[in-house]
């Protein structure tokens, strides 16, 4: 039988567009199959005609000529196609690697749910871990790909899934294996469908070919059936009464008899709700269980209208109407939309990515960027196909899509969010100024990046083609940053990474064709002061009066007290802390020319200026200080500028920090949480060399499946994985676990980043090629006495 989709549970929700929309990230540790699942997602929808493969750099998704040499996806493409004829999903393929962390937190903002796939035989690593966590709240389903794979475990996965991400399993289906007549090794061929009672094989030859048959009582795969029955429903059971009356009285106490679409509508409701995860299986690489993953989606991922709204500046009230979408403040004519992506294409020139939120956005629309304050008309709306690009007339509620054309270049960046009328061309004179035209999204928090190469132009003529670009790299990738010290004039690029570094430069070389040198990666020092200064004062005749002090930051209060207000200078853990103004605080009117906004603005820049600058001890950034105004400053009330106020922040800042002396200043180092896996025979030369050389904290030691996961344990959760009904895995069966040789131990250290910006290839070279890590930042802390002469001659 040849069925494209295998379930064809008839939709028994609402039938409006909206309704039927998914949009859906693909989130996972590196080589987890990613890009290989959503390769066989298009094939299936009828998107491609051919299965493109990662391996031979012909993927539709990885379209980069970077990704497809590295075989590794680096920015997340958007991709829409339809399932189940007129269900319509736009997925996002995130990247898996640490280094482009920013660029999966940018996606899951915009994302009403998530695929998270996972290698069988790997189980649940540390990235699938850390986005999960990145992911709260959003709904997900499993799909545990690589099934295929020696070694493969389904039941030891579900089982680390339990208790590693603290969720409850519903097994949609269960792997099912036939044996080699020789040599009796199983061979992944399919899986076992619990909702829908059914064994589905697939054809080994033809991709699109799947034996669908039934599961009566004298056949093999009978127990398993109506076990995993038993333990879907017992667990659906627990949030879910009217199954349990179902299950009583109309089913007669018989798993088996409860229908599909009953399943069906339960399993969605526990997942949108967060309650439980639905896994799936498959192995994508041999086209095994993608079509009933697809299912999967549009049956228990959330649309727009039932996924949870973005958490906003000022409190809005959401409403969901079926066709329309949400609507904000009752305002039926307000159109939200949130860019969440830049880049520039070679031929189209600048992309935003954009997602509405509310409302619809139509081309040619005066929007206003409520982030930056700008009103700007927007030109042509496209809805993108990973690479290929389709014009629309109007993006709704819920859909994502990108704004091209001139007037988007200096008015969006990433994170911002946009304004409009939904029907007038320019109608955000009807919107209320406070509660409509404030709105924002909250913005995305960009980590603060580790490493840094130095930026030069072949020739002094190249110097302003060589901004352009930077500015260009930067406005697509804000965890890029670029810095220019004043007094050398040299700019410096920094990033998450080795990785990300590297692949920004060939970005700037091969893409943007520009004539720079980059120097080597090398780490980013910062640092910090260990006393308070004194309180500086200043008056001027023109009435300006200004007092401050600045603080060292050890850490951030919890609670910000009433009496104060924090502003977070953008990078480095600096802040700038405002006490409520003596006089102000009590009356409504505010006496002074100037906006308060201009006011607290042109503090964060004096302050950002100077803590930048550092320069005391070593000529590196400040971090984790706190520069605190107090309560009393003043400024003629007819000031038209900020430039004089300007002035007084930044001297008096500067004179501030003559307080501090050489020995009040510690250099502070990036230090990174590492998890890295070692076959069990070459433990002791990589610990050895960890903590020799590198000056690793070793945190634990332990089995690569094992369940504790370094953190302190769940116990409900830990209950739940021993009740969790678990199919044998035959394919571990034949796996001598007293055998060191096959057993992986994963090694939990904190180093400094020094000591591993090119460990690969030493992992590489103590494991005979086996050994794997993953790394990611953890914070600053003070360089040792031992390494600081080191450290210094290096910067
Ligand atoms: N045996 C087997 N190999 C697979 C399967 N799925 C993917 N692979 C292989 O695993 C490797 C990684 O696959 P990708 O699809 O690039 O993984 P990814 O998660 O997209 O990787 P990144 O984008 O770099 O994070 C490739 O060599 C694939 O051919 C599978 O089901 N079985």
């Amino acid at each position: 039988m040849i069925l494209r989709s295998l379930c064809q549970i008839r939709s028994y929700y609402s039938k409006s567009s909206i309704s039927k929309l998914r949009n859906i990230g693909i989130i996972a540790h590196i080589d987890a199959g990613k890009t290989t699942t959503t390769e066989r997602m298009l094939f299936y929808s009828g998107k491609t005609k051919r299965i493109g493969n990662v391996d031979q750099g012909d993927t539709i998704t990885d379209f980069l000529s970077q990704e497809r040499e590295r075989g590794i996806t680096i920015q997340s493409a958007v991709i829409s196609f339809n399932w189940q004829k007129d269900f319509k999903i736009n997925l996002i393929d995130t990247p898996g690697h640490a280094d482009f962390t920013f660029e999966v937190i940018r996606s899951l903002k915009v994302l009403d749910g998530c695929v998270t796939i996972l290698d069988a035989v790997a189980g649940v690593e540390a990235q699938t871990e850390k986005v999960w966590k990145q992911s709260v709240g959003i709904p997900k389903i499993c799909f545990i790909n690589k099934m295929d794979r020696t070694g493969a475990g389904y039941s030891r996965t579900v089982k680390e899934l339990i208790v590693k991400m603290n969720t409850r399993v519903l097994l949609i289906n269960i792997p099912i294996f036939s044996y080699d007549k020789e040599t009796r090794e199983p061979i992944f061929e399919g899986v076992l469908d619990v909702v829908n009672k059914k064994v589905l094989k697939w054809s080994r030859e033809d991709p699109n070919k799947i034996d669908v048959t039934d599961v009566p009582e004298s056949s093999p795969f009978f127990e398993q059936l109506s076990r995993g029955r038993e333990s879907l429903v017992e667990t659906l059971g627990e949030t879910d009464e009217q199954l349990i009356e179902y299950f009583l009285e109309e089913a007669e106490g018989d798993y088996m008899n409860i229908s599909a679409k009953l399943l069906n509508e339960s399993i969605r409701k526990a997942t949108i709700e967060n309650y439980a995860t639905p896994v799936l299986c498959g192995a994508s690489f041999r086209n095994i269980g993608v079509q009933p993953l697809l299912d999967a989606v549009v049956n228990y991922l959330p649309s727009p209208i039932e996924a949870r709204f973005p958490n906003t500046n000022e409190t809005a009230l959401v409403t969901y109407d079926k066709d329309a979408g949400a609507i904000i403040n009752k305002n039926r004519n307000l159109c939200v939309a949130l860019a969440f992506k830049v880049i520039t294409d070679p031929i189209r020139g600048l992309m935003t990515f954009i997602r509405v939120y509310s409302g619809t956005l139509n081309s040619g629309n005066t929007v206003l960027n409520s982030t930056t304050g700008h009103k700007f008309k927007i030109g042509k709306l496209v809805v993108m196909h990973a690479n290929v690009a389709e014009e629309v007339k109007s993006l709704k509620a819920g859909e994502i899509g990108v704004l091209t054309g001139s007037t988007v270049l200096d008015n969006v960046k990433t994170g911002d969010t946009i304004i409009t009328h939904n029907i007038k061309k320019d109608g955000l004179r009807s919107f209320h100024k406070q509660k409509e035209l404030k709105l924002q999204i909250n913005p995305i928090n960009i980590p603060p990046p580790v490493v840094s190469a130095s930026i030069e132009p072949k020739t002094l003529g190249n110097k302003k083609s060589m901004e352009t670009v930077l500015q260009t790299l930067v406005r697509e990738d804000p965890s890029l940053q670029v810095s220019v010290d004043d007094e050398t004039g040299q700019t410096l690029l920094s990033g998450m990474g080795q990785l990300h570094l590297e692949i920004a430069r060939d970005r700037l070389l091969n893409d943007l064709n520009a004539e720079v040198d980059v120097g080597k990666v090398v780490v980013s020092y910062k640092e910090t002061i260990g006393k308070n200064s004194d309180l500086h004062k200043r008056e001027t005749e023109l009435g300006y009066k200004l007092e401050l002090k600045i603080d060292p930051l050890y850490e951030m209060p919890k609670e910000v007290k009433d009496d104060e207000v924090w502003h977070y200078l953008s990078t480095d853990n600096n802040y700038l802390i405002m006490e409520n103004h003596e006089t102000l605080q009590d009356s409504k009117e505010w006496p002074f020319q100037i906006s308060r906004d201009m006011v607290v603005n042109a503090l964060i820049s004096s302050s950002m200026v100077a803590l930048q600058k550092g320069r005391k001890f070593s000529s590196l950034p400040l971090h984790s200080c706190a520069i605190r105004i107090k309560g009393n400053w003043w400024l003629p009330l007819e000031a038209t500028s900020p430039s004089e106020f300007l002035a007084l922040s930044r001297s008096l800042i500067l004179e501030a920090f003559n307080d501090f002396r050489e020995e009040d200043f510690f250099v502070l180092e990036p230090i990174m949480n590492m998890s890295i896996s070692v076959p069990q025979q070459d433990m002791g030369n990589v610990l050895q060399d960890l903590t020799g050389g590198r000056k690793a904290n070793v945190l634990s030691i332990e089995d690569e499946h094992t369940l504790s996961s370094g953190d302190s344990p769940n116990i409900v959760f830990q209950k739940i994985a021993e009740q969790q009904y678990l199919p044998p895995d035959p394919t571990l069966k034949n796996a001598n676990l007293s055998d060191n040789t096959h057993s992986v131990k994963v090694i939990k250290a904190r180093v400094p980043l020094k000591e591993v910006v090119s460990y690969m290839s030493k992992l590489r070279s103590l494991t005979q090629g086996r050994g794997n890590y993953h790394m990611e930042y953890h914070g600053m802390e003070r360089v040792t006495a031992d390494r600081l002469a080191a450290i210094l001659e290096e910067i």
